[in-house]
């Protein structure tokens, strides 16, 4: 992928969403700086920048490291807080208020989660600890989630409940056909 792809990866995913298209934007070539050292250091006032901007003015916090797939699509842009160990796949959706995290152990902090592809998250989630969120999981707004979610699933409430999404058969049906084309 070369630069213009990295930075516009997510363009399309924000068809109309000026706000996540911007922060996304911002995002992926601070992303692109600190995954590459040499870029690091000469994009340094870069990063700086990206921390001003998209932390303190947009309250998006979305590391500059953090490993994050394709087609991310950021409704809101608000209020958003994750840390840079967490993971997340291709195809997903985040919302406004929404922290996804670490938790405080006896001995310091635990990992933070690990989100897959095509993960759907509400507005003013909760993800903590070290945690699985497979694929094809949708997160109801308001959950709090602190145990891993097997594919296919709705998670509601707090804390969160799991139970398979009532589409999950079409989908991994879909899901079946694609993998057996590729
Ligand atoms: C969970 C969600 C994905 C819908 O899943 P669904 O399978 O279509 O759920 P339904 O609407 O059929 O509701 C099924 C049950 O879950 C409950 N439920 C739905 N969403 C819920 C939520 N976020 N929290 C708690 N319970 C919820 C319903 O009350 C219903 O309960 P019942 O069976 O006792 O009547 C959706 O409700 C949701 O929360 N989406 C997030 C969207 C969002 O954040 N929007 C904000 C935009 S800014
Ligand atoms: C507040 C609201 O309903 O926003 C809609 C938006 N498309 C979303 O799913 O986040």
């Amino acid at each position: 992928m070369n630069f213009f792809e990295f930075v516009f990866q997510d363009w399309r995913a924000n068809q109309g969403n000026i706000k996540g298209r911007l922060i996304l934007v911002l995002f992926r070539i601070a992303n692109f700086c600190a995954r590459r050292r040499i870029y690091y250091y000469l994009g340094f006032l870069y990063l700086l920048f990206y921390r001003i901007l998209v932390e303190w003015f947009f309250s998006t916090e979305i590391p500059w490291n953090t490993k994050i797939g394709r087609n991310l699509r950021l409704y809101h842009g608000q209020a958003l807080v994750m840390t840079n160990q967490v993971v997340i796949g291709h195809n997903c959706t985040l919302r406004q208020s929404t922290t996804i995290g670490n938790k405080q152990t006896a001995t310091g902090f635990s990992t933070s989660p690990v989100i897959g592809n095509h993960v759907d998250i509400g507005s003013n989630v909760c993800i903590i600890g070290p945690v699985t969120i497979a694929d094809y999981v949708n997160i109801g707004c308001g959950a709090v989630v602190v145990k891993s979610v097997d594919p296919y699933c709705v998670v509601t409430g707090n804390p969160g409940v799991m139970r398979k999404r009532k589409d999950w058969q079409d989908i991994s049906l879909i899901d079946e056909q694609t993998k057996s084309i590729i």
